[in-house]
């Protein structure tokens, strides 16, 4: 049973695929925070942007992978182009499996997935971002991007540069201190030029 918050079509609005027509399936639930504002401070991520708890009526409950692969299918309204598709949540390798990825091939989209990199991924992803939170251990340690929310105390760029991934981003932490995260980012981006700056495109332009 794969449980989906959302399932919408939009934008990637971040990293290097930036500006790329895609569905967006949002898996509900998280490994490193419920989700509820009242656990915030104490869990063990605390600046998400995002919720991802229930189930919204663009969302459901799928009781197989043909059956969600399906929906997203039904999702894309492009035509021509490679159809693409991004697993995100909440944390989507929690839900994520073999046979979804193999059923999103078989209706002709290359899959792509957000993930905080605390749990090991699939094989078989075509693109793959990894977003360290904080003094999380890191388990998956390749993949195309690493996409770094920034700055975080306990998660340098220092410490994750040397690791096998195609593509280095920073993005500017979304919260109050945004205007000055922004600045720290495209400071430490001229200074160390294997990263690059990923602005939150969809928030930018109003997009979802
Ligand atoms: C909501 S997360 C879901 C996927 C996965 N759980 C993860 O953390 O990568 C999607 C993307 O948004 C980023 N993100 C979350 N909160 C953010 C914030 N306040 N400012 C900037 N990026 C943020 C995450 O780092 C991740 O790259
Ligand atoms: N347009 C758009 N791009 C995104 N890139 C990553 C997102 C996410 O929440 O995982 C996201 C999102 O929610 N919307
Ligand atoms: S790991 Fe991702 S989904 Fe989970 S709380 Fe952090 S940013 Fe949000
Ligand atoms: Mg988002």
């Amino acid at each position: 049973m794969y449980t989906v918050k959302e399932i919408f079509y939009t934008l990637q609005g971040e990293g290097a695929q930036a500006g790329r027509s895609a569905v967006f399936c949002r898996f509900a639930g998280c490994n490193l925070w419920s989700g509820r504002e009242q656990d915030r401070a104490t869990a063990q991520c605390t600046f998400c942007d995002t919720d991802f708890i229930g189930v919204n009526e663009d969302g459901g409950k799928f009781t197989t992978a043909a059956a969600l692969a399906q929906r997203i299918s039904d999702t894309w309204l492009g035509t021509g182009g490679v159809p693409y598709v991004v697993f995100t949540g909440g944390e989507p390798l929690l839900q994520l499996d073999d046979g979804l990825i193999a059923a999103m091939h078989a209706v002709g989209f290359e899959v792509g997935v957000e993930s905080n990199g605390t749990l090991p991924a699939p094989a078989g992803i075509d693109w793959l971002c990894i977003s360290p939170k904080g003094s999380n251990a890191l388990v998956q340690m390749c993949g195309q991007e690493l996409k770094l929310v920034y700055p975080q105390l306990n998660a340098l760029p220092e410490s994750f540069a040397t690791l096998d991934f195609e593509h280095f981003y920073l993005q500017p932490m979304d919260s109050a201190a945004q205007q000055s995260n922004t600045a720290a980012c495209i400071r430490y981006c001229m200074a160390h030029p294997q990263w690059q700056l990923s602005l939150q495109t969809h928030k930018l332009s109003g997009i979802r």
